[in-house]
């Protein structure tokens, strides 16, 4: 029998957390946190992510900023924005939602924030500083599914671990926090579209990390009796028979994979709501200057 993990419920519990902290330090005359969130455009996905950050906002206790824009915004426009976000002494941290419109070189926007408020971990200084295990934020994902094993118990200690995509926000910091001693300590293969041996990689894993983005792609036969499973996808495929016209799918086959496995994360319930949750202790770190004075 498998054990599903509950990211939902475990993203309650450490929002309460959270909410507790936020408490006292504004019984004690501290500064309420403050996060504001850019989105420019109305991609569905998009919409759905930042509504539920600032819902969590609320639920932490935060004060939450939402700054809207069309998508035929310039990139000259969205770095002024970015400037007046880092110049705003009452915003601790802020996000630019993305993707971004093909227009705008996502990059130079992300190399735009001032690290010391970039809650999301995309700067490279904060991408530097994780790779060497120095103190800083760390992308939301990633500390998710690493919050989400640790209170599960799950040992990842000399643990294969293997990470399926290399995106920027999800697999290259996946694979570097499960490789560093301090969090995951495991032995580590990042697999992508052109591994040889995807699949053999797969069957010899303890953990598997699917971040790639292809609806059901791992199935039961790539995955090792008793393994632990993580699935990082999130793709709306078409559904006719529902209301919203669309079924969110994982990159893992669950039902046929979820036989086979000790741990399951489902989706969605599962590193969906811990991104968010991990983006409210990040953005609680920035209000207490926790990495950057
Ligand atoms: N600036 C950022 N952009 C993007 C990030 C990010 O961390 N920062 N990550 C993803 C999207 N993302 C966060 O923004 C995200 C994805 C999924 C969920 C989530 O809660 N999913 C739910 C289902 C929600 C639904 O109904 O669609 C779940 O899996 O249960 C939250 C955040 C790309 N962009
Ligand atoms: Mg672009």
């Amino acid at each position: 029998m498998y054990q599903l993990i509950d990211g939902k419920a475990t993203a309650a519990a450490i929002k309460a957390e959270i909410a507790e902290e936020v408490k006292e330090i504004m019984a004690t005359g501290g500064k309420q946190p403050h996060l504001a969130a850019v989105l420019v455009g109305h991609d569905g996905g998009s919409e759905t992510y930042v509504k539920n950050k600032v819902l969590a906002c609320e639920a932490c206790g935060f004060k939450s900023t939402l700054i809207r824009y069309e998508d035929d915004i310039t990139e000259e426009e969205l770095l002024d924005c970015v400037d007046k976000l880092n110049k705003d002494e009452d915003v601790d941290g802020f996000i630019v939602q993305l993707p971004l419109p093909k227009h705008i070189n996502e990059q130079k926007i992300i190399e735009a924030i001032d690290y010391r408020k970039d809650v999301d971990g995309f700067h490279p200084i904060n991408v530097g500083r994780m790779a060497i295990g120095l103190p800083c934020f760390i992308s939301a994902t990633p500390l998710g599914i690493i919050t989400l094993l640790k209170r599960y118990n799950i040992e990842t200690s000399g643990k294969k671990c293997v990470v399926l995509g290399r995106s920027n926000i999800v697999g290259k910091p996946m694979a570097q926090l499960m490789m560093q001693k301090q969090y995951g300590d495991s032995t580590v293969t990042v697999c992508h579209s052109h591994s040889a041996d995807l699949k053999k990689e797969c069957r010899e894993a303890d953990i598997i990390i699917a971040a790639i983005g292809s609806p059901n792609f791992v199935t039961a036969d790539m995955v090792k009796e008793g393994a632990v499973i993580v699935d990082v996808g999130t793709t709306r495929v078409p559904d006719a028979t529902r209301k919203s016209g669309f079924k969110l799918t994982g990159d893992v086959k669950f039902d046929e994979v979820a036989e086979k496995c000790s741990f399951i994360t489902p989706v969605p319930g599962g590193v969906g709501p811990m991104t968010i949750c991990s983006l409210m202790k990040n953005t609680l770190s920035a209000g207490k200057t926790e990495f950057y004075k």
